[in-house]
Formats: C-alpha cells, sequence, structure tokens
C-alpha cells in the first residue's frame, strides 16, 4: 500500500506562492487532515497530489513510483493514479438511481484481468445458498408481507446480506419460488440436483478447451491464469455496489433517485461511489461542509470507521479544526502556502510550534498572555498581566540564550531562495491578547509588544478556586450544560476558562483562580516559536 511523498513541492501562479517549498510524507493508511485558514494552499496541495494541478517545481512519489517530477519532466495524469477523489460538490446523477450511480465508475474499468468464468461461479453461489436451507428459510419467514407473501425486495437484500451474493444470484433465488413452507426441503433439493447437472455441463464444455479453474473460478490454460483485457463483469460490479452499500448503510436505497434522498443520504452515495473502484488512496476536500452539524458528527465518525475498514490513505482537507483534530492520524497545518506543523492531533495542541498553530487549534482558543522578564539558571521568572511575579518552570531545563541562537541558525538554514520575488512575504502573526476596553479584539503588531515572552495558556487549565494564586472578577459567564465558558478579568486583562459542569457565575463575582498544569507553552517573543512547556507558580 502507497506511501505519499512530496520533496520541495512549490506551486506558483506568476509571482504568488500557493504552496511553498512544502516536504511532506503521508504514510501508508494514515488519515492526514490538511489545515488552515482560507486561501492557506490546501486545496491546491490536494490537487497536486490527486494530478488535477501541476507543481512549478518539486517531486511527488505514491507508492514508490514517481507521479510527478519537474525536473526529469514527469507527471501522471490522475486517473493513472490509482486515488479517489470525494468533493465538497459531490454532484451525484440525477438521471441515474443510487445502485447505477455508485456503479457507474465500475463500469467504465478496462484493465488486464484474470478471465473469470462467472457462468460456473453462479451456479455455486446459488448451489451454496440453497445447502444452507434452514437460514434461507428463515429469510423467507422473515421476509413475509401482511398478506403472507415473500416481500422480494426486503428477502433479496437478505440473501444478499447473509450469503454475501450478487443481487442477480439473489434474484434468482427468489426466481425458484421454493418458499411455499410445507414444500420448501423437497423444492431445494430438486433444484440442487438440477444445479449440479447444470454446473457439471459447464464445466465439460470449458475442459474440451483444455481450461480448468482454480478457487476464484479465474480460469487456466497451461497451467497459467488467463489474462484479459476486460471491463468488470456485471457480477462483479454488483458485488462491489453491495459491499459499499454495507459499508454507508445505503443497501435498502439502491431503486431511489438522489432527489429522493436526504442529503445526509446522498452524500453517503457519494462515499460509496468514491469508494468502489477501491482506491489505494481518498482525496476529500471539506466533503461534510454541505450538512447540518448533526449529521456531520454522524458522518465523521463513520469516516473514521471508513478509514479503518477500507485500509486506505486518506487524504482530507479542512479548515476546520475540531474536524481535523478528531479524524487525522496526523494534522499537516498550512498557513500561507508553508507548513506549520505535521503532527499528530495531540502534539500539534499541546505542543504547538509556535503561536499562529496554539491559536489556530483549540475551541475556545488558548489565551496568549505577555510575559516580561528573562530566563535565570533554566526557569523564567517573568512578570504578567503586569502585576503578578511568577515563576515558569519548564519541563525540562532550557537554556534560553542557546536556544535562541539555535533558533536563528535554523531559521537562517530554512530560508531559501525565490525563483521569482515573491509577493506573499511573510508577515509574523498577530496575536491577540485579550483585554476589556477593546469591544472589538484587535490585534496588535507583535513587533510593538513589549514583552520578552508569550505564554500560551489552553482554557481547560483555569481552575476556579477559593485560594487560586490570582484574582479576578467574571466578565462573562457562558453555561452549555456540559461545561461553562467564563471570562476572567484581571486588571485589564481577559481570561478565558473552561470549568467542567453546569455552574452559573455571577457577572462582576469576585473569584480566584490557579493555572493547574506543566503543560503552559512559552514562546519567545521575538520569534514566535515554542521555546518549551512547563508550569507556573
Ligand atoms: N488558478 C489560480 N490562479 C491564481 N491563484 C490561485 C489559483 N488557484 C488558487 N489560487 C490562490 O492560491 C491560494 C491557495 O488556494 P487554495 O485553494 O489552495 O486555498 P485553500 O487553503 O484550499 O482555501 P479555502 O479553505 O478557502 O478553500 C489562494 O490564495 C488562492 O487565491
Amino acid at each position: 500500500m502507497p506511501e505519499i511523498i512530496l520533496t520541495n513541492i512549490t506551486k506558483r501562479w506568476g509571482n504568488f506562492y500557493a504552496v511553498d517549498n512544502l516536504n511532506l510524507t503521508i504514510a501508508d493508511n494514515s488519515f492526514v487532515t490538511l489545515l488552515g485558514p482560507s486561501g492557506c494552499g490546501k486545496t491546491t496541495t490536494l490537487r497536486m497530489i490527486a494530478g488535477l494541478e501541476s507543481p512549478t517545481s518539486g517531486k511527488i512519489t505514491i507508492d514508490g513510483e514517481t507521479v510527478f517530477d519537474s525536473e526529469a519532466g514527469i507527471n501522471v495524469p490522475p486517473n493513472k493514479r490509482k486515488v479517489g477523489f470525494l468533493f465538497q460538490n459531490y454532484a451525484l446523477w440525477p438521471n441515474m438511481t443510487v445502485y447505477d450511480n455508485i456503479a457507474f465508475g465500475l463500469k467504465n474499468i478496462k484493465e488486464e484481468m484474470p478471465s473469470v468464468n462467472f457462468a460456473v461461479k453462479k451456479l455455486d453461489d446459488l448451489m451454496e445458498v440453497l445447502k444452507k436451507a434452514p437460514a434461507l428459510k428463515t429469510i423467507f419467514e422473515e421476509s413475509l408481507n401482511k398478506e403472507g407473501e415473500v416481500d422480494a425486495k426486503k428477502a433479496t437484500l437478505k440473501i444478499i446480506d447473509k450469503f454475501k451474493v450478487s443481487s442477480y444470484t439473489a434474484k434468482s433465488i427468489l426466481g425458484f419460488k421454493l418458499y411455499h413452507v410445507e414444500s420448501f426441503e423437497e423444492n431445494v433439493e430438486k433444484k440442487l440436483a438440477e444445479l449440479s447437472a447444470h454446473k457439471d455441463a459447464e464445466i465439460q464444455k470449458i475442459s474440451q478447451k483444455g481450461i480448468t479453474l482454480n478457487e476464484k473460478y479465474e480460469e487456466i490454460k497451461d497451467g497459467k491464469v488467463i489474462l484479459k483485457k476486460r471491463r468488470l463483469h456485471k457480477e462483479e460490479v454488483d458485488l462491489r455496489v453491495y459491499d459499499v452499500a454495507k459499508i454507508v448503510k445505503i443497501g435498502m436505497f439502491m431503486d431511489r433517485y438522489p432527489n429522493e434522498l436526504s442529503g445526509g443520504q446522498q452524500q453517503r452515495v457519494a462515499i460509496a461511489r468514491t469508494l468502489a473502484p477501491e482506491p489505494k488512496v481518498l482525496f476529500m476536500d471539506e466533503p461534510l461542509s454541505n450538512l447540518d452539524a448533526k449529521l456531520r458528527l454522524e458522518m465523521r465518525s463513520e469516516l473514521q470507521r471508513l478509514h479503518v475498514d477500507t485500509n486506505s490513505t486518506f487524504i482530507y482537507v479542512t479548515h476546520d479544526q475540531l474536524e481535523a483534530m478528531t479524524l487525522a492520524t496526523k494534522i499537516c497545518l498550512l498557513d500561507n502556502g508553508i507548513l506549520q506543523q505535521y503532527e499528530e492531533p495531540l502534539t500539534v495542541y499541546e505542543k504547538p510550534n509556535n503561536i499562529f498553530v496554539a491559536d489556530f487549534v483549540g475551541n475556545p482558543a488558548i489565551n496568549f498572555v505577555d510575559a516580561v522578564g528573562k530566563e535565570v539558571d533554566g526557569k523564567f521568572q517573568i512578570k504578567i498581566w503586569d502585576k503578578y511575579d511568577v515563576t515558569f518552570t519548564p519541563n525540562e531545563k532550557v537554556n534560553y540564550d542557546k536556544w535562541l541562537k539555535e533558533a536563528e541558525a535554523k531559521a537562517l538554514a530554512e530560508k531559501h531562495e525565490y525563483a521569482i520575488e515573491k509577493i506573499n512575504k511573510d508577515m509574523p502573526f498577530n496575536y491577540v491578547v485579550s483585554k476589556v476596553e477593546s469591544t472589538e479584539l484587535v490585534s496588535e503588531d507583535a513587533t510593538k509588544h513589549k514583552a520578552d515572552f508569550i505564554l500560551g495558556i489552553r482554557p481547560e487549565f483555569i481552575e476556579i478556586n477559593k485560594d487560586g494564586q490570582f484574582e479576578g472578577e467574571i466578565y462573562s459567564s457562558m453555561p452549555t450544560g456540559m461545561e461553562t465558558t467564563v471570562k476572567i478579568k484581571v486588571g485589564k486583562y481577559l481570561v478565558t476558562g473552561v470549568v467542567f459542569g453546569n455552574i452559573n457565575y455571577h457577572i462582576d463575582e469576585k473569584v480566584r483562580f490557579n493555572i493547574n498544569t506543566d503543560s503552559i507553552n512559552i514562546f519567545s517573543a521575538s520569534n514566535q516559536r515554542l521555546v518549551t512547556t512547563g508550569s507556573l507558580k
């Protein structure tokens, strides 16, 4: 199964760099989300891997095969990259039933495959079902309608499901009209004998041509499986259609047209259609954005299950950080065409590379607190909120001067010459320190900050406690049922906390609080990068 490697991928339109020197290895079987604000280059990245967009420079390999190389002049078209797509506008064909929508792509596949004897396979499938007569009888009994007759549609689905046969085989079984209860077993025996004779005749026919069959019904001549360039047989298409329909639970809707389905059901059909040709890599560009919140949540968990069930590699574009956090095995966070962090969701959350990442993931957003001071013997002696002198103790001892020099050297090494002068210059991310007087939280130019450091404190670490170290007043309190989001005013600053449970604080109520964690981030104000994590006392 495929690993995808992007090496120095750049996409530029004129002197605008949509994706800037991206290096990324997407492991086989992973679920990678491309995350970032609007216009950061997520879709462009996805389209380049899929082959829908050509990079300006760089190299892409999928499963060891180079599919794009600007220097070697290689550019494999999308239909040869064995990838599937699921886009935001998943337009189903309105004039086709659900079944035909899913089957459509499969019917178009034409490649060299083993020649399979479907006549014998079908006879064997039929006999396999009939040999399990009691189970079949139960299905008939369960499918009786009010008039006491077998509901053909219901029974067909149950037969497909129970015996893993195609709808053609299931319909043939129904066509045998075996279900007169008093003579059921007798009918089955008679039919079995008939089918067995039929099979013998078929085998006889092919053996005259020197052909035998293996256990997959592939035709063998002179000791070799016969290979033919052919389309998929309707039996193969059918089995696959029902297989994927089962995964997304739409087996009951096969005969309906898209306009007879709800939005969520349509979306599931679109997913089934994408999955049907068994793509090694599945690309999804905001596929859930058309759904309501509840369905979105439901489909998210379906997608997660699909990922495990199908063993494919999923690459998923979203600007919804929660979606990215919950689904991904790894998040690729981009800003302004530049990779900010590529790590597991929890690492991105707990150890954000820089303040942009810290701000982008997490809801409510992380609190940024300006801190003035210096590092003394591995600890940071700082003043926060203009009044508290505190000590930030890193989890691992840090020499800040050394760290700064190394960070500078690294930045210098990463800096590269541009082929064409770049218009989208890398602006420092403007972080917001929440303050009371600004009704609108305006961002301040980071370069003007007097702070030496910026602390990043997640709202869940604010612990309201009468013996707390810090003092403030409740600015706002918003209970949501499961948790309460509070804003606490500390001097002119605002701190957001999330408290578990349904607690309603009074506005202007005086409270004390602690920051009880060793997961506080300390960023350097000069380069906005994460120095380390630690605790505050
Ligand atoms: N054909 C084009 N010509 C010029 N610029 C383009 C072209 N296509 C995309 N861009 C620009 O490249 C940047 C990246 O676009 P892209 O679609 O990858 O962003 P995105 O991260 O997917 O955004 P969104 O979340 O809004 O869909 C954007 O600034 C966009 O305007």
